[in-house]
């Protein structure tokens, strides 16, 4: 049995260190039969064009609801009914249980209008289905936040980076107008030039002024393939300035680091390049399912010590973390990227987070909780050093995920203190190195700093804030004068109550 675990049934045992059977034999073949039969029916309604027809009376169905909701005494506060192992967050939302659940079945691509380079989509549209579907027709939403199953509207209500976002921003600032059911059973639209206090309030609110029906996204031409130039750096002062220079260059269309530790890291920066600028010896095709993952792939470059040039299809690109799920499945299928598995059942990966959250074990739960790291650190770049320096002390996990993105001093939750600001997304995912890690002591300690930088956290995974501290961390002013206006307070519970470490399970 796995070393410093104390687990006494042979079911839990069996569970933990074989779970690989279960995944590789079971979840495996599910996910694979499930996203093609969800591949199926997309293609069916957007070939057929039939969704914008049916989105008129899927957005009356949820009015009903709320009007129902209202008749009822409403005695509870109203949320979406998608199920919380369905969700891309870490945790099980608690308060599903008890609220009032809306059913919303908006899962599809309502237009794509390439003249005015727009998409207009329903909110449980997924970035593997949007990304294939535009990529087809030579376009691409300027930031496709990589794992497969990640929905616009949880992007929305909450937030979306990836590494196109140090010229676009976060995934609300490429978004142009959101269609919402309000408390009041109305519709309304807003976008900058309507309600815009209403839009710049939504980001971030995680479903606590209304529910979201549609959304119109910005889209931009894309080309098939991509230059990804990947640049080993040792030291961490390099570290910074490579990626600091290299963050501000608007030439580079994708910026990204992999930190494999204090002072080691590969520094990629990626160019959208016509099909005539391929050098076919240099193509790597890295979304097929035998290819290394793809940190092992950047790790290998790292250790040869030399710059390296590829280019890779764009799709593949945008996906390049969702095989592995950055690195998190190599603690739940070991050996996900051995050569054999690879050829043999590697073309049905990735597996669904959502299929490993519905069948995680109470001993697996726990064996996160208290040995496992997961969170998404958004700080300015200048503080970019002393943020890795203390998160080498305190949690020494690597690979760290590296990612710039570019925040607006917009009204709403999220803004720079003083004026628009580099940012940087530093991902910490994995098990911690070090003897004195405690869940809760160096998560609040994380966030501490955090709050000190001018920084945020992200919420799908957990915070450890108390409310006050919430509050600092987050700009409520706006959120709040919406929340009265629209009368959110009887109908939706705050941000903070959906999302702090009671909530969820
Ligand atoms: C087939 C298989 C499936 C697994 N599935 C899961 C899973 O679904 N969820 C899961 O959390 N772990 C999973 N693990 C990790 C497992 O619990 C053990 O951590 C792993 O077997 C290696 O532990 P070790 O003590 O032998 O070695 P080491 O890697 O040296 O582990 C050192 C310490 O880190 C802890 N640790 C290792 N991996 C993790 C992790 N992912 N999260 C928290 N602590 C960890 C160990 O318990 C141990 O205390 C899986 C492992 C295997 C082999
Ligand atoms: N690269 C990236 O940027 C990554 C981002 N993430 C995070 O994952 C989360 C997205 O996961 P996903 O599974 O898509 O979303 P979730 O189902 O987790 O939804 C997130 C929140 O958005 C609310 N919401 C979703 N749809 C609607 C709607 N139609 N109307 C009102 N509220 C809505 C949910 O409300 P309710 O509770 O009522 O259901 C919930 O509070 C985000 O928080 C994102 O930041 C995770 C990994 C990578
Ligand atoms: C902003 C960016 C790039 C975020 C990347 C976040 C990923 C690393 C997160 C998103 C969902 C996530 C929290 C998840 C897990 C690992 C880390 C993930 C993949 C796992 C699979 C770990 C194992 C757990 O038993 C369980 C299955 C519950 C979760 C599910 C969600």
């Amino acid at each position: 049995m796995a070393m410093g675990k104390k687990f006494d049934s042979l079911t839990e045992i069996i569970l933990i260190d074989y779970r690989w059977v279960f995944v590789c034999f079971f979840l495996l073949p599910i996910s694979f039969i499930y996203n093609f039969l969800y591949y199926l029916r997309s293609e069916i309604i957007f070939r057929l064009s039939s969704a914008p027809t049916a989105h008129g009376s899927k957005v009356k169905s949820i009015q009903r609801q709320v009007r129902q909701w209202r008749e009822t005494g409403m005695s509870t506060k109203m949320c979406t009914a998608r199920p919380g192992w369905q969700t891309m967050s870490f945790r099980k939302p608690m308060y599903k249980k008890s609220m009032f659940q809306i059913k919303c079945n908006l899962v599809d691509i309502l237009e794509v209008d390439t003249n005015k380079q727009t998409v207009r989509v329903e909110p449980l549209v997924n970035m593997k289905q949007l990304s294939e579907t535009l990529g087809r027709l030579g376009w691409t939403i300027p930031i496709v936040p990589e794992l497969d199953d990640l929905t616009v509207g949880g992007l929305v209500m909450g937030t979306g980076v990836e590494s196109s976002s140090h010229i676009y921003g976060l995934f609300q600032h490429i978004c142009l107008s959101y269609e919402l059911v309000l408390a009041d059973g109305s519709v309304t639209v807003c976008s900058k030039d309507e309600n815009s206090d209403l839009f710049y309030a939504i980001p971030w609110s995680y479903g606590t002024l209304g529910l979201l029906t549609a959304v119109e996204i910005k889209i931009i031409p894309a080309t098939r393939f991509i230059r990804l130039k990947y640049e080993p750096v040792k030291g961490l002062n390099e570290i910074v300035e490579t990626f600091d220079r290299e963050s501000k260059n608007k030439a580079n269309h994708f910026v990204e680091g992999l930190q494999y530790s204090l002072d080691e890291a590969v520094i990629m920066t990626g160019v959208m390049v016509k099909d005539s600028e391929v050098e076919p010896g240099k193509i790597n095709e890295i979304g097929k399912w035998y290819k290394t993952w793809f940190f092992k792939h950047v790790e290998k470059i790292l250790k040869r010590g030399k710059d390296r040039v590829e280019y890779i299809p764009i799709v593949d690109y945008y996906h390049r973390h969702s095989r592995s799920l950055f690195w998190e499945l190599q603690d739940i299928v070991p050996f996900g990227n051995n050569i054999l598995f690879r050829y043999i059942l590697g073309w049905m990966m990735p597996v669904k987070v959502s299929l490993l959250k519905l069948t995680q074990t109470e001993a697996v739960k726990k064996l996160y909780e208290n040995n496992h790291i997961i969170q998404d650190l958004l700080v300015p770049t200048r503080t970019m050093k002393e943020c890795i320096e203390f998160f080498d002390k305190s949690v020494k996990v690597y690979p760290l995920w590296l990612c710039p993105f570019n925040l607006p001093n917009d009204p709403g939750m999220v803004h720079p203190k003083e004026k628009e600001e580099m940012y940087i997304d530093i991902g910490v995912y994995g098990v911690p190195h070090v003897d004195n890690f405690h869940p809760v002591k160096t998560t609040r300690a994380i966030e501490d700093l955090v709050e000190k930088c001018d920084g945020f956290q992200m919420l799908y995974a957990d915070t450890f804030r108390t409310k006050e501290e919430f509050y600092r961390m987050f700009d409520h002013k706006l959120y709040n004068t919406m929340r009265k206006r629209l009368t959110c307070e009887s109908a939706f519970p705050e941000v903070y109550e959906k999302v702090n470490k009671n909530a969820r399970d």
